[in-house]
């Protein structure tokens, strides 16, 4: 359970999130989308504790995440836009590194499994670099999914992708949530929040319109 609690995120004198309070429970899944520079990634990035708000509170089932490093103890997992990969290791070596961190036993099973979730299990070995932008963003996804977070953050996590694909990947952001995960979404792509349990737009950083779990 994700609860968003007045929640506002600046950056010196720019309010990126104003004010927002929402809630995602375990096993549901929400789309936030709303205009470029409309606050969505400063949401995500405020649950992942990535950035601290400067007002409010963001909490994971009861805990108050006031870190990034609280946020990844609690099973925080951040699937960044424009991917955040390493790009001169492999798509195997990105998966690995969280994992390493994490001390997650069976590693390799762990990371062969994510990259054939993701339609990649021949290119594990290639560097990132080598890969296209598309397959970069299944990598991106694919490493989200090996952590096994209680909570996914995806932002933009299609954008790059063909229809088959963005299905793909949608399918596997529910099953996260059919594990057990709250799962956030931010998308431009209306077809994907529709695909939602739940769907808030962000204007100017507010909460501007809520379709309700
Ligand atoms: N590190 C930063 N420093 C200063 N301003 C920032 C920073 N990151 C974001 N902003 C500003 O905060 C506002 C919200 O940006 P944010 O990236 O959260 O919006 P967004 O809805 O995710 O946009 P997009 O759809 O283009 O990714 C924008 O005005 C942006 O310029």
């Amino acid at each position: 359970m994700i609860a968003v609690d007045g929640v506002s995120v600046r950056y010196g004198a720019v309010t990126a999130v104003e004010s927002v309070t929402l809630a995602v429970p375990a096993g549901r899944v929400l789309a936030v989308s709303g205009p470029s520079g409309a606050g969505k990634s400063s949401l995500l990035w405020a649950i992942a504790g990535a950035v601290a708000p400067a007002a409010g509170q963001v909490a994971v089932d009861g805990v108050q995440i006031g870190s990034r490093a609280v946020a990844a103890a609690h099973g925080v997992v951040l699937i960044p836009q424009g991917n955040g990969l390493a790009r001169v290791l492999t798509a195997r070596e990105n998966l690995v590194v969280p994992l390493i961190a994490e001390r997650t036993p069976d590693l390799d099973t762990v990371v062969t499994q994510a990259l054939t979730q993701v339609g990649l299990a021949e290119s594990g070995d290639h560097l990132v670099e080598e890969l296209s932008g598309g397959e970069q963003q299944r990598v991106a996804v694919a490493r989200g999914l090996a952590q096994r977070g209680r909570v996914v953050l995806a932002d933009e996590s299609t954008s790059e992708l063909d229809g088959a694909n963005r299905e793909l990947v949608l399918a596997l952001l529910r099953a996260e949530a059919d594990r057990g995960a709250a799962v956030v979404i931010a998308t431009h792509d209306p077809t994907v929040a529709e695909t939602a349990d739940a769907h808030a737009l962000l204007d100017e950083g507010r909460l501007s319109w809520l379709r309700p779990f």
